[in-house]
C-alpha cells in the first residue's frame, strides 16, 4: 500500500472533484436508508392501522418520493463528477508516467520491453485511477453514512445501534482489509500476466513478417495462449477472493437484521419503541449493507492497483540515471569533441571501450569505422551523454559534457541513430521534428540532400503524405532517408551519422557518400559506416579498435 501513498499527490490535487464525488455518494446512500426506513415504517403503519380510522398518506409518500428524487439525482451528480475527475486523474498520471518515462531512455527504459513499457503508461495508470471510485470513495461512504445512520438509530434503540455499528465496520473494513491481504498475490500476477499479453501481442505483430517465414505462428500463438491463461487462472483467483468477501458481507447483513430484530421485538414487547419505527430500522440498515457491495469489488481492485503502483514507480518514480548540474555551464556554440581517456561498458565489467581517446576539430569531417559490435555506435551514444562515461571524459568545446545541460548539449548536434523511427503523420510532421522552423524550402532542399526529392515530388500530396506506423507506406531505403533529411534540418553544428546509406542501393550510397561534404556545409561530421570510403569522401577516417589509418 506504501506504493499507492506515494502517488497521493496526484489524488490530492484533484481532491475538489473526488470529495464532491465522495460528498455525492454519502447523500445517495442517506437518502436511500431514508427512502427504505420512511417506506418501512409507512407500509407497517399503513397495516397496523385499524380499519375506519384516519391515517395521513401524503406526508409520507411525498417523503419516500422526495427521497427518491433525491437518491436519482445524487446518483446522477456523483457519477458524473466522480468519472470527471477521475478522467483527469488518469490524464494527470499518464502525462507524468509519460514524462518521466523519457528522461530514463538511456539506461533504465533499454532494459524493459516495449509491451511492458505500453503495459505501464496504460493498464497500470488506469489500475490506479480507478482507486478512488472503486475503492476509497465506498469505503469512506459506508463509514460517514454509516456512522451517520448509527447515531439516529442509537437515540431510538442504542442495542440495533451497536449492532449495526459492529456489523457494517466489520463489513466495511475488516472484511475488505482481509481481501486486499488475499488479492495482493493474484492482483500482481494479472498486472504482470497482462504486461506479458502486451508484450506478446507487439512482438507478434512487429515480427509477424517472419514468424510466417519461420513458421513461427504456432510458438507465438502457445506463448500468447499461455499468458492468457496465466491472466485468467489470476483472475479467477481475485474474482473468488471477492466473491468469498461479498458472501461474508451478506451473512454479516442478515447477522445485523437477526440482532436487530431480536433486540427490536423485546423493545417491543417493552412497548420502548413501535412496530413501524422497528420496521424503519431494519429496512434503513439494510440499506446501509446495500453500499457494501462496491466495496468488495474495489477491494480486490486495490491489490492490482497496488502492484500497478509498484511497477508504475519502479518506471517513472526513480531519478534518470543522466541528470543535469544544479548549476550546468553553458556551452560554446560550436568546438573540439573530444574523448579523454574513457572508459566505459554496458556492464562497468565488460568495458566496450577502454582508456579511449579522440580528438574531433570543429568543422572537421571524420568517419568512424570498425567491426560490427567493437563500439562506434556506443561512442556516438556517450556524445549524446545518454550513457555515463565510467572513467576519463567527453568534452564539447573543452567542456566536460557533464557540467553542461544536457538540453544544451543536444542543440548542438544533429544525430541520425541506427534504430531512428518514421513517426506516426505526414512527411511534413517528421521533418519538422528536425527543424521545427523549416519552411517548405529548406525541408525540400534537406530530402533532395537525402536523394528522396523526385520521390516526394511523384506524391501527389507532398510533403503532406501520411505515413503510417512506422512508416509503413515507405520502403526501408525510403524511410531511411526521410530520417537523414529530418537530421540535416537539424540548424546545428555537429552532425552525427550512425550508418546513414544503409538501405540504399551502391550507387545511391556513393553519390551520397561523395555529396557530404557539400550536406555537412561546414558543420562537424562524425560518420560512422561500413560503406567502402572513396578518396575526399571524409577528411580523416578513425578506426580506433584497430589504430588510426589517417587522412584520406
Ligand atoms: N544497450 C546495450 N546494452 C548492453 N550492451 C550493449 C548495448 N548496446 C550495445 N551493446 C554492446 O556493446 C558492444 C558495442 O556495441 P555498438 O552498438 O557500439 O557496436 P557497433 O560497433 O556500433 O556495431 P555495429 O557496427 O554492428 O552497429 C556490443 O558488444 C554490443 O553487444
Amino acid at each position: 500500500m506504501s506504493s499507492l501513498f506515494y502517488f497521493r499527490g496526484f489524488f490530492a490535487r484533484r481532491a475538489g472533484g473526488l470529495l464532491l464525488a465522495l460528498f455525492l455518494s454519502v447523500v445517495t446512500l442517506l437518502a436511500g436508508v431514508a427512502l427504505l426506513g420512511t417506506s418501512g415504517w409507512f407500509i407497517t403503519a399503513t397495516a397496523l392501522t385499524p380499519a375506519g380510522m384516519a391515517f395521513n398518506l401524503f406526508g409520507p409518500s411525498s417523503l419516500v418520493r422526495g427521497f427518491s428524487f433525491v437518491r436519482i439525482l445524487a446518483r446522477y451528480g456523483e457519477r458524473l463528477t466522480g468519472h470527471n475527475a477521475t478522467l483527469a486523474l488518469l490524464s494527470d498520471l499518464r502525462v507524468w508516467t509519460f514524462s518521466r518515462m523519457i528522461p530514463l531512455a538511456g539506461s533504465r527504459l533499454r532494459r524493459l520491453r516495449g509491451g511492458d513499457v505500453v503495459s505501464r503508461v496504460t493498464g497500470d495508470v488506469e489500475a490506479l485511477d480507478t482507486v478512488f471510485l472503486y475503492a476509497i470513495a465506498p469505503i469512506a461512504t459506508v463509514l460517514l453514512a454509516g456512522g451517520l445512520v448509527v447515531a439516529t438509530t442509537w437515540i431510538v434503540l442504542p442495542a440495533a445501534a451497536l449492532i449495526l455499528a459492529g456489523t457494517a465496520t466489520a463489513a466495511a473494513l475488516v472484511v475488505p482489509a482481509l481481501v486486499i491481504a488475499a488479492s495482493r498475490k493474484p492482483g500482481g500476477n494479472l498486472v504482470a500476466a497482462a504486461s506479458d499479453m502486451r508484450t506478446a501481442i507487439l512482438d507478434s505483430i512487429e515480427g509477424q513478417a517472419d514468424l510466417l517465414a519461420f513458421s513461427g505462428i504456432a510458438a507465438a500463438k502457445a506463448r500468447f495462449g499461455s499468458t492468457t491463461a496465466r491472466m485468467g487462472r489470476a483472475k479467477a483467483g481475485q474474482v473468488r477472493i471477492s466473491a468469498t468477501g461479498t458472501a461474508i458481507v451478506q451473512a454479516l447483513a442478515g447477522l445485523c437484521l437477526l440482532g436487530q430484530l431480536w433486540v427490536g421485538l423485546g423493545a417491543l414487547e417493552a412497548a420502548t419503541i413501535s412496530g413501524p419505527v422497528l420496521a424503519g430500522i431494519l429496512l434503513g440498515s439494510l440499506a446501509v449493507f446495500e453500499a457494501t457491495g462496491p466495496i468488495m469489488r474495489g477491494a480486490g481492485r486495490l491489490g492490482a492497483a497496488s502492484a500497478a503502483a509498484r511497477r508504475l514507480k519502479d518506471l517513472a518514480g526513480s531519478e534518470p540515471d543522466i541528470r543535469d548540474r544544479a548549476a550546468p555551464v553553458p556551452l560554446q556554440e560550436t568546438g573540439a569533441i573530444t574523448f579523454d581517456r574513457v572508459t566505459f561498458g554496458y556492464d562497468p565489467k565488460r568495458p566496450v571501450l577502454r582508456d579511449f581517446s579522440l580528438r574531433i576539430m570543429p568543422g572537421e569531417r571524420v568517419a568512424i569505422v570498425g567491426p560490427s559490435g567493437a563500439g562506434k555506435s556506443t561512442i556516438l551514444n556517450l556524445l549524446l551523454r545518454l550513457d555515463d562515461v565510467q572513467a576519463g571524459a567527453v568534452r564539447f568545446g573543452g567542456c566536460d559534457i557533464r557540467d553542461a545541460a544536457q538540453a544544451d548539449l543536444h542543440a548542438r548536434i544533429a544525430w541520425l541513430s541506427q534504430e531512428t523511427p518514421v513517426f506516426l503523420g505526414t512527411i511534413r510532421d517528421n521533418l519538422r521534428i528536425g527543424g521545427a522552423r523549416a519552411d517548405e524550402t529548406a525541408m525540400r532542399h534537406a530530402l533532395e540532400e537525402a536523394r528522396l526529392g523526385d520521390f516526394i515530388a511523384s506524391l501527389p500530396r507532398g510533403l503532406d503524405t501520411w505515413i503510417g506506423e512506422a512508416g509503413m507506406t515507405l520502403s526501408a531505403g525510403q524511410a531511411r532517408r526521410l530520417c537523414l533529411a529530418r537530421a540535416l534540418l537539424r540548424p546545428a553544428p555537429v552532425l552525427v551519422l550512425d550508418e546513414p546509406t544503409s538501405g540504399l542501393d551502391s550507387d545511391t550510397e556513393e553519390a551520397f557518400l561523395s555529396d557530404l561534404a557539400g550536406v555537412a556545409r561546414g558543420r562537424t561530421m562524425i560518420l560512422v559506416t561500413h560503406a567502402r570510403l572513396k578518396p575526399g569522401m571524409v577528411q580523416r577516417v578513425i578506426a580506433p579498435f584497430a589504430g588510426e589509418t589517417g587522412a584520406t
